[in-house]
C-alpha cells in the first residue's frame, strides 16, 4: 500500500482525467493527484479533499518527482487498438478498390512475402511503432508475418521504443487459399516456428516485464489446414498464450468457412481449441445468435474494426446489441484494410457506423425497413460508448490491467492538448464544461493533439514543437 515514503520511487501527476471503465459511463476525476509507483503502476487517485494527498504531494515535490499537466491538456487512458497487420502499414492508404480476397491475393501477400528481408522489416516496423505512439495507441495487438526474422525485428521494435504489444506470427499452410512464395512450408513447421517464437520472446532479456506478448496467430481458417489449426489450438491450451485470427468477417470469408467446415467460423475455432479466454476475432460481422452465446461463454472477444468493415466486411459489426448479449470487444485500426492508423478516428469510424445501422442507409427503403431502428432494436453507440471501446474494453479483451484511470491499473496514458497550435479540439470557456471537453475530444482529437504517451509510467512519445513550415518562395 502507499505511503509518503513511496515519494522516492515513482511519480506523480496533477491533472483532469476522463476515461469511461464501463460503456456509456463517463468518468471525470477533477484536479486530481495521480501516485505512480516505481513499477508503473496507478497506485492512487486522490481528489482534492483526501487527507493523504496533501503529504504525498508535497513528498513528490520535495523529490523532483511531481509534474502537472499544463493548462488545456487532459489525461485519458492509452488507446488500446486490437487488431493491426504492422507489416501492411507500406500499402495504408491505398488498393481498397477490391474485395477482401482479392486485395489479399493481388496486393497483401506479395507485401507480407517481404518480410524475411530484415532491412526492409526494420524500416517499416519502426515506423508504424512510432506512427501508433504518437497518435496515442499504447498497446497494440499486431499480426506479423510468416518469417521468424521479421517477426522478432517487431517485436524488438516495440521493445526498445516502449509499446506495450502482442505479436503474432502469422501460420497460414493451405494450398489451395496460400500462394506458393508466401506460405508455411507445413503445418508442423509452422506449429514449431510459433512455439519457438513464444518462447523466444517470453525469454528476451528486455522483456523480464513481458510488456511484449507473443500471440498464437492462425490467419484465418481458410488459409490453414484443419492438421495446423488444431495444432495451434493444442499450443494455446499448452502454454495460455493469446490468440488472434479474422472470423466471420465478410460474406464470403463467412460462406467459405460454412462450406468447408460445416459450422460456423467462432464454432470451428472453438473445437479446434481457439477460442479461449484470450482470443481476439476480428471483425466478426456474421455471428449468429448462437456464436454469440458461445463466445460470452469462452471469453474470447471481438475486434470492432469500423472502418475496414466499409470496404471488406459487407455489413456493420452490432457493438451494442453484442455487448448487451455478454460479448467481449474491443476496437481497432486493422492497418491496412482500415487506411487511419489513430484510434480517434476508429472512435468516429465506429459511431457513424452504428448510426448507419441504427438508421440503415438507402432512401429508397421505408423508415420502418431501414435499419435496425425500423425494428426497434438500439444500434447507436455515442462518444462515451467509443471511448470504452478504445480503452478498458480493450484491456479488458486482453486480460490485462490497461484502460482505466484507477488504482491497480498500468500508468498507460496519454495527455490531450486542446490548445495546440495545430488543434481541430476547440474549447469556448463559459460554454464548454469537462463533458463537452471529452466529447470534443472523441470527435475532433488528431496526432496534433497527442501531447504525451506513457506507458507502464514510462513517457514513450511527446509531440514535437510544431516545426517552421518551409514558405513558398518565388522561382
Ligand atoms: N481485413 C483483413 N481480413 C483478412 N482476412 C485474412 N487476412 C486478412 C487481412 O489481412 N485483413
Amino acid at each position: 500500500m502507499m505511503n509518503s515514503a513511496d515519494a522516492g520511487r515513482g511519480w506523480a501527476l496533477l491533472c483532469t482525467a476522463f476515461d469511461a471503465p464501463v460503456p456509456d459511463a463517463l468518468r471525470i476525476q477533477q484536479d486530481v493527484l495521480i501516485v505512480v509507483d516505481g513499477g508503473g503502476m496507478i497506485d492512487a487517485v486522490l481528489e482534492r479533499g483526501d487527507p493523504r494527498r496533501a503529504a504525498l504531494e508535497a513528498a513528490h515535490a520535495a523529490a523532483g518527482t511531481l509534474q502537472r499537466l499544463p493548462e488545456g491538456q487532459y489525461l485519458l487512458p492509452g488507446m488500446v487498438d486490437l487488431h493491426v497487420h504492422a507489416p501492411q502499414w507500406p500499402q495504408s492508404g491505398k488498393a481498397l478498390d477490391v474485395p477482401l480476397e482479392t486485395w489479399l491475393q493481388e496486393y497483401t501477400f506479395p507485401l507480407e512475402a517481404r518480410y524475411g528481408d530484415a532491412g526492409f522489416a526494420a524500416s517499416v516496423y519502426d515506423s508504424v511503432v512510432r506512427t501508433l505512439l504518437a497518435n496515442g495507441t499504447t498497446t497494440a495487438m499486431y499480426f506479423g508475418t510468416i518469417h521468424a526474422v521479421g517477426n522478432q525485428v517487431l517485436a524488438e521494435r516495440c521493445l526498445a521504443l516502449g509499446q506495450r504489444a502482442l505479436v503474432g506470427k502469422v501460420a497460414m499452410d493451405e494450398p489451395s487459399q496460400c500462394p506458393p512464395y508466401y506460405k508455411d512450408a507445413s503445418a508442423a513447421e509452422s506449429i514449431a516456428e510459433t512455439a519457438r517464437f513464444i518462447d523466444w520472446l517470453r525469454q528476451h532479456p528486455d522483456n523480464a516485464q513481458q510488456r511484449v506478448l507473443p500471440v498464437i496467430t492462425p490467419r484465418f481458417i481458410p488459409s490453414c489446414t484443419d492438421e495446423l489449426l488444431h495444432g495451434l489450438g493444442d499450443l494455446a491450451g499448452r502454454t495460455g498464450a493469446h490468440v488472434q485470427t479474422h472470423c466471420s468477417e465478410s460474406d464470403w470469408a463467412h460462406a467459405h468457412v460454412l462450406e468447408r467446415q460445416g459450422r460456423t467460423d467462432a464454432h470451428a475455432l472453438h473445437d479446434f481449441g481457439l477460442l479461449t479466454r484470450r482470443t481476439v476475432v476480428a471483425h466478426a460481422n456474421f455471428l449468429t445468435a448462437d456464436d454469440v452465446a458461445l463466445m460470452a461463454r469462452t471469453g474470447a472477444s471481438v475486434a470492432h474494426c469500423p472502418l475496414s468493415n466499409f470496404y471488406f466486411a459487407n455489413s456493420v459489426f452490432p457493438a451494442r446489441s453484442g455487448r448487451s448479449q455478454g460479448l467481449g470487444m474491443g476496437l481497432a485500426t486493422d492497418i491496412s484494410g482500415g487506411y487511419s492508423p489513430s484510434m480517434f478516428d476508429a472512435c468516429r469510424h465506429a459511431m457513424t457506423a452504428s448510426l448507419a445501422l441504427h438508421e440503415g442507409v438507402d432512401p429508397a427503403l421505408g423508415a420502418s425497413q431501414r435499419g435496425r431502428a425500423g425494428q426497434g432494436v438500439q444500434a447507436r453507440i455515442d462518444h462515451v460508448f467509443a471511448l470504452w471501446l478504445a480503452t478498458a474494453a480493450g484491456g479488458d479483451a486482453l486480460d490485462l490491467p490497461i484502460g482505466r484511470i484507477e488504482p491497480g491499473h498500468a500508468m498507460d496514458a496519454l495527455a490531450i492538448d486542446c490548445q495546440g497550435p495545430d488543434s481541430n479540439v476547440q474549447i469556448w470557456p463559459g460554454a464548454d464544461g469537462p463533458a463537452d471537453i471529452l466529447q470534443k475530444i472523441i470527435h475532433h482529437a488528431t496526432r496534433a493533439n497527442v501531447a504525451s504517451t506513457w506507458v507502464q509510467g514510462e513517457c514513450v512519445h511527446r509531440r514535437q514543437a510544431a516545426g517552421a513550415v518551409g514558405a513558398v518562395t518565388a522561382v
